[in-house]
């Protein structure tokens, strides 16, 4: 197993006497696309600020690449490349020269790079074009490039589809997958909204009240042994109810002439035969997949995150 690209651990943050982060840990692998998810206010740009050193840890210890961000900073910083507000950027220049100008500031990137990263963002096109006329996403492209300039192990965007419409949001995702496995570097992304970023991502971990509560392996909820949404046409639905909870501990919501749970499909044979055991009728069942954003308003508690 390689060197992983970072850790958190322990992490803890106090600002006055409110404690803002609750000790924070996880692990983010070479290569990968980590999602950090929360609602407003949960605590996901005060990590993040801690990630690339904007703000010091009150407890705990962030490693990059083996580095402490606390003893050994110069190394830490050495592999990180960020975008946590919006980068600066010329706008009379093109942005081939914005890159060449940041290029020169940092010793060993040659020109062959500054080609390598307008490449790996997608913005071959219209590089000689003057960044003042360029969309938003397209400015967002550039601050990748610029981040990935010094070829870091791990690239931190912080809530990188706000203000994107849909299409600039779609080519986010393109480009950050693929920019991740040509580079091995491990991106993590910060949204508010899971459904933005969820398809980019390997894993996501969920963030509230400055506490990681769930970490989910996104391709995990696509595979077939998981938790679906069941619903079943059953009469007389509250006793069907009453039996799935005294004989599969089972919580359902009875809904008109039906009950509403999430459970593994496989079970549902033998849900069927305990009701029709005990004189239920069984018209319908009704399976469908329980999406990540499903399990994440479990999880938050909430059924908006807006
Ligand atoms: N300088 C500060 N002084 C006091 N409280 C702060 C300070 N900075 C952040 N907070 C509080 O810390 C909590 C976490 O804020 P943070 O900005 O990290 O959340 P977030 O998850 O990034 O939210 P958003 O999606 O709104 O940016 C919030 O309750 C916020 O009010």
């Amino acid at each position: 197993m390689s060197e992983p690209a970072m850790q958190l651990l322990d992490v803890k943050k106090n600002i006055g006497s409110k404690q803002i982060i609750k000790g924070i840990s996880f692990t983010i692998n070479q290569g990968e696309v980590f999602g950090f998810i929360g609602p407003n206010g949960a605590g996901k740009t005060t990590t993040i600020r801690m990630m690339v050193g904007l703000m010091n840890l009150s407890d705990g210890d962030i490693r990059i690449m083996g580095n402490s961000i606390k003893s050994d900073y110069k190394q830490a910083a050495r592999e990180i490349g960020a975008i946590v507000e919006n980068p600066e950027m010329y706008p009379f220049m093109s942005g081939k020269q914005n890159l060449l100008h940041y290029a020169r500031m940092i010793p060993g990137v040659t020109k062959e790079r500054v080609h390598e990263v307008i490449s790996l963002v997608g913005l071959e096109k219209p590089i000689n074009d003057k960044v003042g006329k360029y969309s938003l996403g397209m400015r967002q492209r550039l601050g990748i490039a610029q981040a990935l300039l010094h070829k870091p192990s791990v690239l931190i965007l912080d809530e990188p589809t706000n203000g994107l419409d849909p299409a600039g949001i779609r080519e986010i995702r393109t480009y950050i997958r693929s920019l991740a496995e040509k580079e091995n570097v491990a991106v993590i992304i910060s949204s508010h909204l899971l459904s933005e970023i969820e398809q980019m991502c390997d894993r996501i971990g969920i963030i509230k009240n400055g506490e990681l509560i769930a970490i989910q392996d996104v391709h995990d909820t696509q595979a077939e042994k998981q938790i679906s949404q069941i619903l079943m046409e059953v009469t007389p639905a509250e006793k069907a109810c009453e039996l799935l909870k005294s004989q599969h501990d089972i919580e359902s919501a009875v809904k008109g002439g039906a009950l509403l749970f999430q459970n593994e499909k496989e079970l549902i044979p033998q849900l069927i035969k305990t009701l029709v055991e005990h004189d239920i009728s069984v018209f319908q069942v009704s399976v469908t997949k329980a999406s990540l954003e499903d399990k994440f308003f479990d999880l938050i508690g909430e059924n908006t995150i807006e």
